[in-house]
């Protein structure tokens, strides 16, 4: 057999090999964790993989002198008819690599192909902000301000009403009709229930405390800019395409489309501050000296108008300790918010239980949205940031800053990358979510500036395997280690709802996925025709696959078999005599 004839029939072999599904997805689901390999044992492999092709396509872990030697030695002699002579064997392998090579891009294709596919269908249908448009709300005078309902350290919050918001569906169910709904439950923790969603409030207005910006609305906005970051377009231009804000465009930041875990800000205005309910005796030295004559506040600030939500994150918590399935969800639905501002090139920079908003759904689950954008990056260069000043900000909430922020050292060229860091917060709230408290907080807690991961309190075992896999994984100091958001969440999604198919994984190739892939797209389809198609679960669905990317699905997929062979050694180990 001549060398030319040694690689022919070997690319033949390869090829065959691949479509017999002998061979390859030993390659595909490997995955490099901590510098050890993970293999998945298949009955019928018998090549060991050692080295790395280089390049895109390095999962395939062929490696072309060990598949030599056992053309040599072993099973594939009688395949090839025995006898090669060493050097025929190396091509006939190299042939084989090449064959399971081509196959491999091939199918790659058409599941990227298929995924394209099933992206465009669900992204076709872009989520809606629940407001018609409407040509007024850009003055104080269009609306009725209630009560307070929310303070923190930049602006107090209030309960509003307009005309143009009769459209706006309020939270469905409030936390206090929940709770009587739910009193037999053994898991609800007794407190004080004291929030609801006034129906006859439907919005929330947030006055910012304006202290030393000045009154001109260029000026407001140079300091307040970021909180206009989730503002939709009907928010600041009116529908004759008039600038409602008064400012120059170039204070503007970029901002967010509309997405159901991130808050929407219908309008936002500058005006005169009034003298709302609470203002004298809550905020006294940030009210302007026409109110208070010793307040330090200017004239004239930002004022936002947003969805009025019954409670945040935090207080829901307090008083509620939800199932797994509303738990993970949870979670799934903070990894969504957290990859939509990604793939926009916004980083959150505050993410924390307090930023989080939540009403329910139609079925009583919990839908969160993240809120409060004024410590964002929301900059050109996308989500790295020159640190070369220690007077440059890192962000809010030092708790729960990611270690790569944390660990940050100003200096010439230093760029912080934020690509991954509120997926990190979303790892530490993940605790909360399974009742169990923040390991970042308190003066016990662990620092994100020094911790090892082996320090990291266990998760809850009743949550399941691959939420506690999905966590530890995003709380992982290394970032090139620690999975994006979207991958996190396609973890999520693929352990809710595609067990089944995660099960056979070991012995399936990709295109089980992809088939698996088309029937949650028609699943998801019908529920959409039908009344499930606003609840949480079908939201989820639907921007799993508004979202579908080949890349990221095998990562998640990679990092799930990792998951599973953990737990057999784990099991195993414990199951030994
Ligand atoms: N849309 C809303 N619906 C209901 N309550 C809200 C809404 N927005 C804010 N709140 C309440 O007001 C509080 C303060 O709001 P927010 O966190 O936006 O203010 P802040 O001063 O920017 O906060 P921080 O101190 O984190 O900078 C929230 O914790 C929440 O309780």
């Amino acid at each position: 057999m001549s060398v030319k004839h040694a690689l022919s029939r070997g690319l033949e072999l390869g090829r065959s090999l691949f479509q017999l599904g002998l061979f390859k997805p030993a390659g595909r689901v490997a995955a490099k964790f901590r510098g050890e390999r993970l293999r998945v044992s298949r009955p019928t492999r018998t090549v060991q993989p050692q080295t790395f092709l280089p390049g895109r396509y390095r999962f395939f872990r062929l490696s072309l002198s060990g598949l030599a030697a056992q053309l040599q030695s072993g099973a594939f002699r009688r395949v090839v008819g025995g006898g090669a002579p060493r050097n025929r064997a190396v091509f006939l392998a190299f042939g084989v690599g090449l064959g399971l090579i081509e196959q491999q891009l091939e199918e790659d294709r058409t599941s990227a192909a298929l995924c394209q596919e099933i992206q465009a269908v669900f992204r076709k249908k872009k989520f809606q902000t629940p407001l018609k448009p409407f040509t007024s709300g850009y003055k104080l005078e269009d609306y009725v301000i209630g009560k307070q309902i929310g303070k923190g350290c930049n602006a107090a919050v209030y309960e509003a009403a307009a005309p143009f918001a009769a459209t706006v569906e309020s939270g469905k169910c409030s936390l206090v009709e929940l709770n009587q709904k739910q009193t037999d439950d053994d898991n609800l923790k007794a407190g004080p229930l004291r929030f609801s969603a006034t129906p006859s409030f439907p919005l929330a207005m947030k006055m910012m405390w304006n202290i030393g910006a000045g009154s001109s609305s260029d000026a407001i906005l140079r300091s307040m800019s970021m909180e206009l970051v989730p503002a939709c377009s009907q928010a600041l231009t009116n529908e004759q395409g008039e600038i409602a804000l008064d400012g120059h465009f170039g204070t503007v930041p970029k901002r967010l489309t509309a997405h159901p875990n991130v808050i929407t800000v219908y309008r936002a205005f500058t005006a005169e501050v009034p003298l709302l309910p609470g203002a004298q005796e809550e905020y006294p030295d940030v009210l302007p000296a026409r109110l208070n004559p010793l307040g330090l506040g200017s004239n004239r600030t930002l004022f936002l108008v947003m969805k009025n939500y019954p409670c945040t994150l935090r207080q829901y918590l307090e008083v509620c300790v939800p199932n797994r399935m509303q738990a993970s969800l949870m979670l799934l639905q903070l990894l969504e918010g957290v990859d939509h501002l990604c793939k926009q090139g916004i980083a959150h920079r505050d993410i924390k239980s307090d930023n989080v908003l939540l009403e329910f759904d139609s079925t009583g689950c919990p839908r969160l949205v993240i809120t409060d954008f004024g410590c964002c990056l929301a900059e050109d260069l996308g989500l790295k940031l020159p640190f070369n000043s220690r007077w440059v900000s890192k962000g809010g909430n030092a708790c729960l800053m990611a270690p790569e922020v944390a660990t940050a050292v100003p200096g010439p060229g230093v760029m912080i990358d934020y690509s991954k860091a509120d997926a990190w917060a979303v790892g530490a709230i993940a605790y909360e979510l399974f009742g169990q408290p923040n390991p970042f907080y308190g003066s016990q807690g662990l620092e994100s500036r020094t911790y090892q991961e082996k320090q990291l309190p266990s998760f809850p075992a009743a949550a399941p395997e691959d939420v506690q896999l999905a966590v530890k994984l995003l709380l992982r100091r290394n970032t090139r280690k620690r999975p994006s958001a979207r991958v996190a969440a396609n973890m999520l999604h693929i352990s809710l709802w595609g067990k089944r198919v995660l099960a056979r994984l070991d012995q399936t190739r990709m295109d089980e996925l992809t088939d698996w892939l088309l029937c949650q797209s028609a699943v998801v389809l019908l529920k959409g025709r039908g009344s499930g198609g606003s609840s949480v679960e079908a939201e989820l669905q639907r921007c799993f696959l508004a979202n579908i990317d080949l890349e990221d699905l095998r990562a998640a997929v990679s990092f799930l078999m990792y998951g599973q062979q953990q737990w057999k050694s784990l099991l195993a180990h414990y199951t030994e005599p």
